[in-house]
């Protein structure tokens, strides 16, 4: 954004070459105003000056009048020398005045007026001395014409006054116009002064505040600055964990088992969020427990091995759960330790549904800072999750209709290509947990006279009774599936012998006991022979453990039918 720019930047220029012009101007009254006061102040020392010269020229007339007096009187020859300097005295001074007031010329008039009185009285003295020297003293004092020398001496009184009263009033103007232009230097200066200071201080003073704003601007727009490149690198950080969440959701396609799905599934939080510990839960065929399949971490919190829906308010709730250290803890899920999450960790729990079924729940816990509740990290492991329990539901569905294409329609038992394919598996588990398993083969006695009896489609019905006995006669995890005919073989992973010889007995025992029901009638009972084989006692591998057990059911057969044979075990 422009910063926009101060209401006063405009006139700053302007006021600045004001300032600039009135310090100027100042400097240039300065210089008049001390240059003219210098001339007034030269012209008031020359007033002083000619009043000097008046003064002087008056004492030099007075000194030679005393002196020829004296001498007249006391003959003293020292007054006779001072007579002689002092008349030179008197010529000297006029000439001086004369000088000083050349310019002047009413006042160089009155001087010649001065000069002229002096001149007569000077005159009147030299021929009075002129007299004392030829005829002595006596003579001159008689000669004396004190009229006319007093009348002179008036008029060179009288001129001098004039003189000295002219230049008075010209020192008096000069002074005054001196002080007018001191005035009018001072009142200059100091406006000017108060002017451009007022227009610098207010220049500053804008100036300062230009600078403070345009110091929060650049405050500011780092703060934008910072501010940006944390939001680039939260869209940044957030687009690669979009990246990791598209990438988890194309390989997630791509997963064949179960394992492989928690196995991508924690190496994506753990990319999402390095440092997460937490656990899958999957829930049980009885819809109440939830078992943990896979954990992952350092186990910040740790929780259960399996837990019941109550346990976990997402279960509870339907939703996530997410609770933070130093939060409310009684809403922490009683699945996890007690007093957890510590200060600083959050747990996160999510629900694993499929089109609305609840299939599981994910547990994550890792540290607050990096899973604000509501944050975009919070909202992709929510994605995650819920594209996880997609997948597991995907793979389960997957495995039902596999296993449903793998079932014999008659009994409900798994078929013999499926048998095959499971065998070998089952078998390679056990052997590297070091486990047992054993094998069933059965086959119901004189089946083809219950057949001749009551017909094939009483021997169906029978069959699928068989079928849903043997099912219900062992678990979840044991393949019972229909080996063709009338002959069906069960697979008992982790079970011994003696095991199989009580698990097989309950079937034989249940067949035995039942009766068919069939289109109204009441068929059998029907017995069963049943052979067993156990690795690893008896063989290591699927076709040598169901030739044995097949043998063995042979055996069983010979022996009289409806009885339970073990491979290992004579009778
Ligand atoms: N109803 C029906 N019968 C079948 C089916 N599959 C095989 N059978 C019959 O099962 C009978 C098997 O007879 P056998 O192999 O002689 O054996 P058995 O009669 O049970 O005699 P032992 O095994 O020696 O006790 C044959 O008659 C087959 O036709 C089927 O799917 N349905």
């Amino acid at each position: 954004m422009p910063a926009s720019r101060s209401r006063w930047s405009p006139y700053r220029v302007p006021a600045f070459a004001a300032a600039l012009l009135l310090l100027l101007g100042v400097g240039i009254a300065s210089v008049w105003g001390a240059s003219t006061l210098r001339s007034s102040n030269a012209w008031i020392g020359h007033t002083y000056e000619v009043i000097n010269r008046i003064e002087v020229a008056e004492r030099a007339l007075r000194s030679t009048e005393a002196n020829a007096r004296a001498y007249r009187l006391t003959g003293h020859p020292e007054f006779r020398s001072q007579y002689l300097i002092a008349i030179h005295q008197v010529e000297v001074a006029h000439e001086a005045l004369g000088a000083a007031i050349r310019d002047n010329p009413p006042q160089d008039a009155r001087a010649k007026r001065m000069h002229a009185s002096a001149q007569v009285h000077l005159a009147e003295l030299r021929r009075l001395f002129d007299l004392q020297e030829l005829q002595g003293a006596e003579a001159a004092r008689q000669a004396t014409d004190s009229g006319l020398t007093l009348q002179q001496w008036n008029e060179f009184e009288a001129a001098a006054s004039e003189m000295r009263r002219e230049e008075l009033s010209l020192l008096a103007e000069r002074k005054a116009r001196s002080d007018r232009y001191a005035t009018l230097l001072i009142s200059i200066v100091v406006l000017g002064m108060l002017l451009s200071g007022a227009l610098m201080v207010t220049l500053m003073a804008s100036v300062t505040r230009e600078n403070k704003r345009t110091r929060r601007l650049e405050l500011e727009a780092r703060g934008a600055a910072h501010e940006m490149a944390l939001s680039m690198a939260q869209v940044d950080q957030l687009s690669k964990q979009r990246h990791e969440l598209a990438r988890y959701s194309g390989l997630l396609q791509s997963c064949q088992t179960l394992e492989e799905i928690v196995q991508l599934s924690i190496a994506t939080i753990r990319r999402l969020l390095p440092g997460a510990s937490g656990r899958f839960y999957l829930i049980r065929a009885s819809q109440n427990f939830h078992d943990s399949v896979a954990s992952f971490g350092e186990g910040l919190i740790s929780s259960t091995d399996s837990l019941l829906p109550a346990d976990c308010w997402a279960l509870r709730r339907g939703q996530a759960h997410v609770v933070s250290g130093g939060e409310d803890l009684q809403l922490t899920c009683a699945h996890l330790d007690a007093g957890t999450p510590p200060h600083g960790v959050t747990a996160l729990c999510l629900p694993l549904t499929a089109q609305g079924t609840s299939i599981g729940l994910l547990h994550v816990s890792a540290a607050t800072h990096a899973m604000d509740h509501g944050s975009a990290l919070d909202e992709l492991i929510g994605q995650l999750a819920e594209q996880l329990g997609l997948a597991i539901a995907n793979l389960q569905l997957r495995e039902t209709l596999r296993t449903q294409s793998l079932r014999d329609p008659l009994t409900g038992l798994f078929n013999r290509r499926y048998l095959e394919e499971s065998f070998v598996r089952e078998l390679q588990r056990c052997d590297r947990r070091g486990l047992p398993l054993s094998v069933l083969m059965l086959d119901v006695d004189h089946f083809k006279r219950f057949n001749d009896t009551y017909g094939h489609a009483a021997g169906d019905a029978l069959l699928g009774q068989i079928g849903r006995q043997i099912q219900a006669g062992v678990r979840a995890e044991d393949i019972a599936c229909r080996y063709g005919g009338e002959e069906f073989t069960v697979v008992l992973p982790e079970l011994d012998a003696p095991g199989a010889l009580v698990r097989a007995e309950q079937i034989r025992r249940a067949v035995e006991l039942a009766t068919v029901q069939h289109l109204g009638q009441q068929l059998g009972p029907v017995t069963m022979s049943i052979g067993i084989a156990t690795f690893p006692v008896d063989g290591l591998t699927p076709e040598l453990l169901l030739q044995l057990a097949d043998a063995t059911l042979y055996r069983a057969k010979a022996e009289g039918r409806n009885r339970v044979l073990h491979a290992s075990y004579e009778d």
